[in-house]
């Protein structure tokens, strides 16, 4: 019998409940998970939900398992972990390789313990109390920070080209919004592989060559593209959206986009950072970036406990509302400080979380 090791790291809770995905990858270990708790916590406040953070995750392949592993997998870890989290206490939502199926699972589970509770994870079916939008939310938040820092330079999405690592739930969402928008996707990569076209990918025409393909890998609309090449291609934005540590010393000095939109958690690591400000590459930090998904959680979690839901527009524009009110407070604090928008936005982080944790009385 196959044996998986799972984890919850709860990191901080002063402004609230802790939030934050559950991911399935062969790579999870507690280091990482660690470190995601703690981005989440960051984000939570750079968002200005009512949070703290948390990360969970079991080190596996879920690809290579069938529905029925991964269910018995997700109720077993549940069966683990339900004293730990609960609706005021900590909410798991979906991250790489789980999805809303999963959360419906864990509720199911978790509800065998303690009573029908759906707003005990966030990111279910809307069949089961999920909100509307909540699976494209994470990309439609890219897009609302990609159109915010833009701005700032006079540019718009439709006069940029993109590349997009990643073509999963936040890559792909991101893609096909940042197209409809006028945007010319021109690269995409996942697992399979990467392809390119100089005129702009046809992504709805890509998304379905993924679903019936099980990746981007040959598809008809482009030529192949060597996937390590991906992040060094000429282009205006350059958008990780899969892997953590992925812009690093070794490529840093070769990527050729102005601007870096950090959808994946952790994409660019510290040395990566540091030679790309001093290229002049301006790059959005995930904490900001990447927060639409938990911010519509949050709009879930609410729906929930209020057993009222909202349409898809209220969803939508409340999301535009919290995406452009985070990043004008980010852009202060970068002029308070005089930093970049990775300072800007952990110092509003870490304030709100410190406040929180002062009036609290934590801190004596
Ligand atoms: N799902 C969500 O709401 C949120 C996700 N994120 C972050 O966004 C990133 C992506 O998450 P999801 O889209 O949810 O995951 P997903 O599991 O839906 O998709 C992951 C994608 O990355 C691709 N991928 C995996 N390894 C790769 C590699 N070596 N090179 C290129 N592509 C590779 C996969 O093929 C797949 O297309 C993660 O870093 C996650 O933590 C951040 C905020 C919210
Ligand atoms: O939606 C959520 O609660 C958390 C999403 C997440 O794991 C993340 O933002 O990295």
């Amino acid at each position: 019998m196959a044996s998986f090791v799972g984890f919850r790291v709860q990191h901080d809770n002063a402004r609230g409940p802790m939030k934050g995905g559950i991911r399935y990858h062969h790579e999870v270990d507690p280091d990482e998970v660690n470190a995601l708790a703690q981005l989440m916590t960051w984000k939570t406040a750079v968002a200005n939900i009512p949070y703290g953070g948390a990360k969970g995750g079991i080190g596996c392949s879920p690809g290579e398992l069938s529905i029925s592993e991964l269910e018995r997998l997700t109720r077993e870890f549940t069966q683990k972990l339900h004293d730990c989290i609960g609706i005021h206490t900590d909410v798991p939502a979906p991250d790489m390789g789980t999805n809303s199926q999963t959360m419906a699972w864990i509720l199911d589970e978790y509800s065998k313990f303690h009573g029908y509770s759906p707003a005990v994870v966030t990111g279910k079916p809307v069949d089961l109390g999920g909100s509307l939008g909540r699976d494209a939310a994470t990309g439609k938040g890219v897009l609302f920070a990609a159109q915010a820092l833009l701005a700032e330079y006079g540019k718009s999405i439709s006069d940029q080209r993109f590349v997009i690592q990643g073509f999963g739930n936040v890559g792909s969402w991101a893609a096909q919004l940042i197209s409809e928008a006028g945007g010319k996707v021109i690269a995409v990569s996942d697992v399979t592989g990467a392809v390119k076209n100089s005129n702009g990918l046809d992504i709805l025409k890509l998304l379905k060559h993924s679903k019936e393909s099980h990746g981007v890998k040959g598809f008809g609309g482009g030529d192949a593209l060597d996937p390590n090449l991906l992040l060094m291609e000429d282009c205006d934005v350059l958008i990780p959206a899969a892997l953590g540590g992925v812009i690093n010393r070794g490529n840093a000095n070769d990527i050729r986009a102005k601007f870096i939109i950090e959808a994946a958690n952790h994409p660019t690591d510290p040395e990566a950072d540091e030679i790309l400000s001093k290229k002049g590459v301006l790059i959005l930090p995930d904490i900001f970036a990447n927060s639409g998904g938990v911010t519509v959680s949050y709009f879930e979690w609410v729906q929930n406990i209020q057993g009222f839901m909202w349409d898809e527009e209220k969803v939508n524009c409340e999301l535009k509302t919290y995406m452009t009110r985070g990043f004008k407070h980010v852009k202060e604090m970068c002029r308070t400080h005089n930093c970049d928008l990775r300072m800007g936005a952990f110092t509003l982080g870490v304030n709100r979380v410190a406040r929180a944790t002062v009036l609290r009385g934590w801190g004596a």
